[in-house]
């Protein structure tokens, strides 16, 4: 093992503790990231996810000592926000149970190691010990990363002092890269050089050169190093300043904090907290932000597999998939409708907060995908759910008149590259058409199956894994054209950056600045987006009767108004697509006692 502490994971960070850290940590821990990764990490050897989550220090973020002891009273305080009637899930918590120590330590202390971070670190660094070499060894990490950091800066000082340094390959450089091939090493430093040219063009851009040419310079060193596909690697680029888009293309590179949800219907955080600890797994809480999550640091048993996991205690569920239905807010006895549910991460996380009460349904309209969905409704002890199998555009004609509807879309997965690097090279532009027209159907039939006048809800929320704009707040924007019986309101998120309000010439809706957008570089979460809207008059009759062929028909005239789609561009020509929609015939055809077997479903398919 190196000196690095071995299997230790960032924390994803409050909004706050995120502010209060200092520019100089920031460069710090990019520093680090950068060191780690000059080698060309599209080359990293596959792993299975768990190896790769607990074998390989070297992907992951390294705790900021300073910050997580800092952070470290007020996150496992979760008592005092209780007794002051500040946690948001109090009534899930049941006072009468004993208190557990806090501090996740196992009370046993033989052959336990001291609490992971101590609050006294000068006295503990005079001698050193096997208790906290742990910590000495973070110290001198920390020491070779400022200086590491120091020799960059200087690099780049010298550099920028020339202000008219060529940074930028001239013609017979560019030839014999070709011939010779990347020298990533060369490939890196010059990214950063071309960013701070480009953040101070004035002053540091060579003569003659334009900002166009710096900029193409840089997409292709983005592909070259990180391994995009010119036209993903510019989709993402855009939306970001340069230097924050390396920010998110590096954060791509590097895994989220494996985290776990606590199932409330069955224990308390603190419990299984205590419980895990006790069986050798390192962990903290997430964020003062979630009462019921927790980031595994590293584990001695496969955490998805304890007595714990299978009885029920906990989901595998990432930081990021909590936010939607926090913001949904489920409430006790409602009904509410998951119209893309599987595998149930979210639907088992609102059956929890409804507390097995009112009655969720669970639809997904792909049947292979339900049964992971049904194994996790049944593990996690969820009592008030249905599953059930339509493509989610025939809803409401199914059934409507819903408190809240989650709509957690099907989407491009630009958000989590980390987990799935195929993303970096198997997007086309026709995914940027073809996936939002079908989220676009999706939202209306999920604001037409709210009931406007439901006396606790009326509420949609949207997410997306995406952070591609035409997927997030040209989805929401359209919704708020086609049905302007829905408003956006606020998340009710404590963290999340606001939603584009225009976008490279276009302009949306300024409530879109309502929604919360979420990047691994920022909260060391998957990017993610989430839109909250409140349903405040019914949809007009003929709308909420209407089912997917009709909604395609119209979402298609409006995409070919706006030139996006012309001809057969944007056919659900995907066999994916294709299967789920002739599955949804065949359902409805037998649901009216008709074999599906003596119809010709090709000829039911929608028609372009
Ligand atoms: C992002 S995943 C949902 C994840 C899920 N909400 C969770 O938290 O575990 C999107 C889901 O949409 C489903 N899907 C795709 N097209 C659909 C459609 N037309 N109607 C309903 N579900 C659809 C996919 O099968 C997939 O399971």
């Amino acid at each position: 093992m190196g000196r690095r502490a071995k299997n230790k994971q960032g924390m994803p960070p409050s909004l706050e503790e995120f502010q209060k850290t200092g520019k100089k940590k920031d460069r710090k821990r990019k520093a680090e990231k950068e060191s780690r990764e000059v080698k060309k990490p599209t080359k990293k050897a596959k792993r299975s996810k768990q190896e790769e989550e607990y074998k390989d220090p070297e992907d992951l973020p390294e705790v900021d000592l300073e910050e997580l002891s800092a952070a470290k009273k007020s996150l496992f305080d979760d008592d005092e926000e209780e007794e002051a009637g500040l946690d948001e899930f109090e009534q899930l918590e049941d006072d009468s149970e004993p208190e557990v120590d806090d501090e996740f330590v196992d009370s046993d202390e033989e052959g336990r190691e001291r609490p992971m971070f101590s609050d006294n670190e000068s006295d503990d660094m005079d001698a050193i010990n096997a208790a906290n070499m742990e910590e000495y060894s973070k110290k001198l990490d920390e020491e070779a990363l400022m200086e590491q950091q120091d020799a960059e800066d200087e690099l780049l000082e010298e550099n920028t002092k020339n202000p008219r340094a060529k940074v930028l390959p001239t013609e017979e450089e560019e030839e014999e890269m070709k011939q010779s091939g990347p020298d990533l090493t060369m490939v890196r430093t010059r990214m950063l050089e071309v960013v701070k040219v480009l953040e101070d063009f004035k002053n540091l851009a060579e003569e003659g050169r334009s900002r166009v040419e710096y900029v193409d310079r840089l997409l292709k060193d983005i592909c070259e190093y990180f391994g995009y596909t010119p036209f993903l690697a510019e989709k993402l680029f855009n939306l970001f300043s340069p230097s924050e888009a390396i920010e998110f293309f590096e954060a791509n590179e590097i895994h989220r904090p494996v985290t776990i949800r606590t199932n409330t219907l069955v224990t308390r955080r603190r419990e299984l907290a205590q419980t895990l600890v006790n069986k050798g797994v390192n962990l903290q809480p997430i964020g003062p932000w979630t009462k019921v999550g927790l980031q595994v640091f590293d584990s001695q048993v496969p955490i998805g597999a304890t007595p714990e996991y299978l009885a029920g205690h906990y989901i595998l569920q990432a930081a990021s998939s909590f936010l939607p239905v926090m913001a949904l807010d489920p409430q006790e006895n409602e009904r509410i409708l998951d119209m893309a549910a599987a595998p149930g991460g979210k639907t088992t996380y609102i059956s929890a907060l409804m507390k097995n009460t009112g009655c969720v349904f669970a639809n997904d309209a792909n049947k292979a995908r339900t049964k992971s969905l049904i194994a996790n409704i049944h593990r996690l002890g969820c009592t008030n759910t249905v599953v059930c199998n339509y493509d989610a555009r025939e809803f409401p004609k199914v059934i409507g008149g819903f408190d809240r509807v989650l709509l957690d879309a099907p989407c491009s997965g630009t958000g989590v590259i980390a987990k799935d690097q195929n993303v970096k090279v198997n997007r086309t532009e026709k995914d940027f058409i073809q996936i939002p027209h079908l989220q676009k159907q999706l939202l209306l039939s999920a604001i037409d199956s709210v009931d406007a006048h439901s006396a606790t809800g009326g509420v949609i929320v949207y997410s997306t894994c995406s952070v591609a704009v035409e997927e997030n707040e040209a989805v929401v924007d359209y919704a708020l054209r086609k049905r302007p019986n829905v408003k956006l309101v606020e998340t009710g998120l404590a963290i999340g950056k606001p939603g584009f309000t225009s976008y490279r010439g276009k302009q949306f809706n300024q409530k879109v600045s309502l929604t919360r957008r979420y990047y691994p570089h920022a909260y060391n979460v998957d990017g993610f987006f989430v839109a909250k809207f409140q349903k405040v008059a019914s949809s007009p009759h003929d709308v909420s009767k209407a089912g997917a062929k009709e909604k395609e028909m119209a979402a298609d005239a409006e995409a070919e108004k706006d030139g996006l789609i012309h001809g057969d561009f944007a056919n659900f020509d995907d066999e994916a697509d294709k299967e789920i929609m002739k599955e949804s015939i065949k359902h409805n055809l037998k649901k009216k006692g008709i074999n599906p077997n003596t119809v010709d479903i090709e000829k039911k398919l929608p028609k372009h």
